[in-house]
């Protein structure tokens, strides 16, 4: 008997692949175009793995650039500005998500005012209403510890050391153990215009955890705290495929997940629970804009018991487009809109200088404490770093995961942008890397010392120095550079830039300038001149 062989007639694969003989011409040209579908899928896949070693290959000359710095001191931000520069059309492909985010961020902030209110009876009560804006900005003095501005080491010293908060927030728990049986009764018409707002307002801010879930896919760290979502590298094609389902999990390079995502976002298919809350924000634009200007709110601000980050005053201050029926994010908007980056994320861009395509890897990493362990990876082989330190905060006090990003009383934020500055200035790993610093939200530091906040309130040693813009970032510039100096074995130069980089037109200059510098210094490292 003759054995079978792969060609023979008999062979049982060929057999069990032949078409049945019964097969109908509509069955037949369904098989033909299943066999077409999995041979273009066969050959996609080919394609996608040629792509990626292509790219490992070229990956070599490539320029890496690392954005560090602690939480919301804007590296995020300045990445969509490398995007709106590089890559202006991807931004326009995301607009729709950052819808998600916008809402989410004018929820919370809703959420946030409404819990603070509660926290303190709805109403500013006359008899704890003793603390005055110069208490309010002395909430303690920062004598900052090791490089810190002031130089003097107390570890144990807070922001809160020495300052007397008068009146507290009547705590449910306060309550119930005091028998406290006017808790939830309000006193005056304020506080009754409150809880008014209270319960209309109550559909949309129940919304916040939905939106928190559609934005980090169900993996999200929200809760207590500043209630942080956290979103990884891609979340916004993520939003609209949790929507819409449509597409399968796939490696970011495949040509045909850019093309449906292409098309998805281009007569996008909005998600119905987005528009839900769209809906309800029309509905309830007329309260929002009640409670942003109901005194006690402005009342609890001025005192700085209610603390509002600058996104939710922006999008506070602009509700009346946000809440329209038809709304899309401006440029602007997804400038302002916050979200929380989680562990690193790499954006690749193609910048052309002096008629040479360089790619360049942007690391945009998470800055918050817990997070700073993810960054270490990436020191290997960086070439560039750019350090954001938002001057702006000296009168915030840090943030940490604690398990949840929250504020760390103990240390204030620009001591802790110093400190994170001399671990990247002093690291082995990255002493030849080009180091670039920016000082930022200095459209924010100018604000805060027009509205009349002292920096020597918070830091003890800026003593009798004046209180003027152009003082105060020199003032801070000269931390940083002698931070730089004490720890420069290499002679190497920092350059350092203020910026708002928020501000597209004065962003994509320094952008400009910083490309130019890393280049040259590429070059060098990489004896091409
Ligand atoms: N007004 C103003 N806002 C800024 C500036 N830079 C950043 N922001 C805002 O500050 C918030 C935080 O900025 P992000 O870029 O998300 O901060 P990040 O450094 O990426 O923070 P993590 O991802 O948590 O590490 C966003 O709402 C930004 O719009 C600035 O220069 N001026
Ligand atoms: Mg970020």
């Amino acid at each position: 008997m003759r054995t079978p062989s792969l060609y023979s007639q008999d062979d049982p694969i060929t057999a069990a692949m032949k078409p049945p003989s019964t097969e109908t011409e509509a069955e037949r040209s369904a098989r033909l175009y299943a066999e077409a579908e999995a041979k273009r899928v066969s050959e996609q896949i080919d394609e996608d793995l040629r792509e990626e070693r292509e790219r490992l290959k070229r990956r070599k000359g490539d320029v890496k650039l690392l954005l560090l710095g602690q939480a919301e001191s804007g590296k995020s931000t300045l990445q969509k500005q490398f995007q709106l520069m590089y890559r202006p059309n991807s931004l326009d492909q995301e607009r729709h998500s950052w819808k998600t985010v916008i809402y989410f961020n004018v929820v919370h902030s809703i959420r946030h005012i409404l819990a603070t209110l509660e926290s303190w009876d709805d109403v500013l009560d006359d008899e704890t209403d003793t603390i005055t804006m110069d208490d309010a900005q002395s909430l303690g003095p920062t004598k900052l510890k090791g490089n810190g501005i002031a130089d003097q080491p107390s570890p144990s010293t807070s922001l809160m050391d020495g300052s007397v908060i008068h009146g507290s927030p009547h705590s449910v728990a306060n309550s119930e153990a005091t028998g406290s049986a006017n808790h939830s009764t309000p006193k005056d018409s304020g506080a009754l215009q409150i809880a008014n707002l209270r319960r209309r307002l109550s559909p949309l801010v129940a919304t916040d955890t939905q939106l928190a879930d559609r934005l980090s896919g169900g993996i999200t760290v929200s809760g207590s705290g500043k209630g942080a979502v956290y979103v990884r590298s891609g979340w916004q094609a993520r939003t609209i495929e949790n929507a819409l389902g449509k597409i399968k999990q796939k490696r970011p390079s495949s040509a045909a997940e850019k093309k449906a995502r292409e098309s998805i976002s281009q007569e996008v298919t909005p998600d119905p629970m987005v528009q839900e809350v769209g809906r309800l924000l029309e509905a309830c634009e007329e309260d929002i804009h009640e409670l942003w200007s109901h005194p006690t709110v402005k009342g609890m601000m001025a005192k700085r018991r209610l603390k509002l980050d600058e996104w939710s005053e922006f999008f506070l201050r602009h509700i009346s487009r946000v809440a329209a029926p038809d709304y899309v994010p401006t440029t602007d908007d997804i400038l302002h809109a916050r979200i929380q980056t989680m562990g690193v994320a790499e954006h690749v861009f193609d910048v052309n200088i002096h008629g040479k395509s360089v790619t360049w890897h942007l690391y945009d990493v998470g800055g918050a404490r817990g997070q700073r362990h993810s960054w270490v990876p990436y020191f290997d082989d960086a070439n560039a770093i750019i350090f954001v330190a938002p001057v702006s905060a000296f009168d915030q006090a840090c943030l940490s995961l604690r398990p949840y990003l929250e504020e760390d009383p103990r240390t204030n934020r620009i001591d802790d942008s110093l400190q994170l500055f001399t671990q990247i200035c002093s690291n082995a790993l990255l002493k030849s890397v080009h180091l670039v610093l920016f000082l930022n939200k200095t459209d924010l530091l100018r604000a805060k010392l027009d509205r009349g906040l002292k920096v020597r309130k918070y830091i003890t040693s800026f003593g009798d120095r004046s209180n003027d813009y152009e003082t105060v970032v020199q003032y801070f510039r000269a931390h940083f550079l002698q931070v730089h100096r004490r720890n420069n074995e290499n002679r190497r130069v920092l350059y350092t830039h203020f910026t708002s980089v928020v501000d597209t037109k004065a962003t994509q200059r320094i952008i400009g300038n910083v490309r130019d510098s890393i280049f040259r210094g590429y070059l060098q490292s990489a004896a091409l001149v």
